[in-house]
């Protein structure tokens, strides 16, 4: 099966649509995993025996894993999700020539899925779209608030924004059917706007949560016909326990919260 298929019957059998973001900023680790050997692999799997029930998926930041360290930190937390059989999306935005970006593939051989930045073209995707049982999610309208500055320029030659560009060719570089596009919450009608071009395509929905985007549309335009699409909040869980001794209860009570409130408009 490929990714979609996976996740597909994920989000099915877990009636959810939650994508719990796995970001463990060492800043806001709590005190008792702080000393442990590998802080961040203590925090994620305290935080994965809490969520795994509500998690269509998991979506750790490549960022939050710099160094030897993290990157032995990564590998067990993705272990350790498929454990609990529940796929993993690399965040890692990755893009480059076509001979480096054959490297950057490599993290695919670990994580079901990859974000990928696509604005070097067709030939620094193809790597990752040629993996026809991983799923790569293109950013498309992301949520932050410079996403406007170079996404929402207005092509000429084309008559629309490069946001739209960008979601049109993504399907049409689609050829194995494991293409999705991140498309953050905070930008609604955008959202709505890219489900219209590429009706087909799985959407990753981040900025829920912390950034404050819109969960309703979130959860109308963020999935396909068939219902395949995930919304990622990633500290509005993780660290919902922060004032807490209690912190992984709280980020499992914050899933589930989450989990329901996606689900009242589905
Ligand atoms: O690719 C992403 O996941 C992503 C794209 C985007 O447009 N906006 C966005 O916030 N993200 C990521 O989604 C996560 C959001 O975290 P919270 O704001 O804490 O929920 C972070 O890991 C971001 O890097």
């Amino acid at each position: 099966m490929g990714f979609f298929e996976d996740l597909a019957a994920r989000i099915d059998s877990r009636d959810t649509m939650v994508c719990v973001g796995l970001d463990p900023d060492p800043d806001r680790l709590p005190d008792e995993v702080r000393d442990a050997a590998l802080p961040r692999w203590q925090f994620n799997r305290r935080i994965i025996d809490a969520t795994h029930e509500y998690a269509a998926c998991y979506k750790p930041n490549a960022a939050f894993y710099e160094g030897a360290d993290g990157w032995r930190a990564l590998a067990e937390t993705i272990a350790y999700a498929h454990g609990k059989d529940v796929p993993v999306i690399l965040d890692a935005k990755r893009g480059d020539i076509g001979n480096t970006a054959r490297q950057y593939a490599n993290a695919l051989d670990r994580a079901d899925a990859i974000t990928v930045n696509p604005y070097m073209g067709h030939d620094s995707l193809q790597p990752f779209l040629s993996r026809e049982d991983k799923g790569i999610f293109a950013l498309c309208r992301t949520s932050n608030p410079g996403g406007r500055d170079f996404q929402n320029l207005e092509l000429a030659s084309y008559d629309e924004y490069l946001y739209e560009h960008v979601a049109r060719r993504m399907a049409e570089w689609d050829e194995h059917g494991n293409v999705g596009l991140v498309v953050g919450a905070t930008r609604p009608e955008e959202l709505e706007r890219v489900r219209e071009i590429a009706p087909g395509l799985p959407f990753l929905v981040p900025g829920v949560g912390a950034q404050g985007g819109d969960v309703e549309a979130a959860v109308e335009h963020g999935r396909t016909v068939d219902g395949v699409g995930v919304v990622n909040s990633t500290r509005g869980i993780i660290f919902a326990g922060e004032e807490s001794d209690d912190w992984d209860r709280v980020a499992g009570t914050a899933a589930k919260r989450l989990r329901d409130r996606l689900n009242e408009y589905r």
